[in-house]
């Protein structure tokens, strides 16, 4: 039996058979092994969550919204929460599935710090944003259609304060085949060193597919620029995974 106030932590075995090839989908049954599967699967990840505090820390303004775009269990937001000392801040979580913001709910309880947060269980592309000063997209603009990636970080930069930053985490792609071919071969490294067999590796790679469109990280550059940030610069890379701070100048 579970208790519902302590969610179950599960071990990654999703494409551990032969399935029928289907698009991912963030559904209960990856909630269910998401800590999991993204500590296993994304090179970094582990380092990035609690350097989110250390930026956070860094730009939050007092009477300003914190926002988590594509929370899923609520990791970096609550790195995010244990970052604001400020108790007039509001710090909003928004996932469009109910899966995950389900699950949220629950660490979020489990976390015990005083400033509240708020989960939004609605599309970050249409959630309403204001008076930021950190936003995080960590590992979700990477599901968003690239026609309307601009749009969505035109609206982060729009809504945020001078000051202000945007913490973007990606998997990115590159320019140059012959990098492409290696630094996709360390992540698999890495994957099957975590414990996933080939089959996995190969099945999940089939199912990413078509709804995880990595970019070139000068592309990130150049779109968070045209979007109104006035610096975007490379803080952590491991592989073919990155993370960019995105600043609004003072
Ligand atoms: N349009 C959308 N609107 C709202 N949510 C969305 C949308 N598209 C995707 N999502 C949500 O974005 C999340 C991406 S996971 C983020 C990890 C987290 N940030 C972490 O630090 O642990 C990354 C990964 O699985 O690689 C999922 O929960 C989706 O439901
Ligand atoms: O697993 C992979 O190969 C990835 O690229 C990262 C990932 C992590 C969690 C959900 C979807 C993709």
């Amino acid at each position: 039996m579970s208790d519902p106030k302590h969610p179950e932590q599960l071990t990654d075995r999703l494409f551990a058979t032969e399935r029928n090839p289907e698009d991912f989908r963030f559904d209960a049954s990856v909630a269910r092994v998401f800590p999991d599967m993204i500590r296993r699967s994304v090179p970094g990840y582990t380092t990035v969550i609690p350097m989110i505090e250390v930026i956070t820390e860094q730009y939050v303004q007092p009477g300003t919204n914190c926002y988590d775009l594509g929370c899923s269990l609520g990791a970096a937001t609550l790195a995010m929460r244990h970052g604001i000392a400020h108790a007039d801040c509001q710090l909003i979580g928004v996932d469009n599935s109910s899966a995950m913001i389900e699950r949220c709910e629950h660490y979020v309880a489990l976390d015990d710090h005083p400033l509240p947060v708020t989960l939004r269980c609605e599309d970050i592309l249409t959630t309403e944003l204001s008076n930021a000063s950190v936003t995080t997209l960590n590992y979700t603009l990477q599901f968003v259609p690239p026609a309307q990636r601009l749009g969505l970080l035109e609206r982060v930069a729009g809504a945020t304060r001078p000051g202000g930053a945007l913490i973007l985490s990606e998997k990115i792609r590159f320019e140059s085949e012959q990098e492409q071919d290696t630094q996709t071969r360390l992540h698999h490294e890495f994957k099957r060193a975590n414990g996933y067999s080939d089959l996995e590796i190969s099945q999940k790679r089939a199912a990413i597919e078509q709804v995880l469109i990595p970019e070139t990280l000068e592309t990130h550059r150049q779109r968070l620029l045209k979007a109104g940030f006035d610096q975007a610069l490379l803080w952590y890379q491991c592989f073919n995974f990155v993370s960019i701070l995105a600043i609004k100048a003072e």
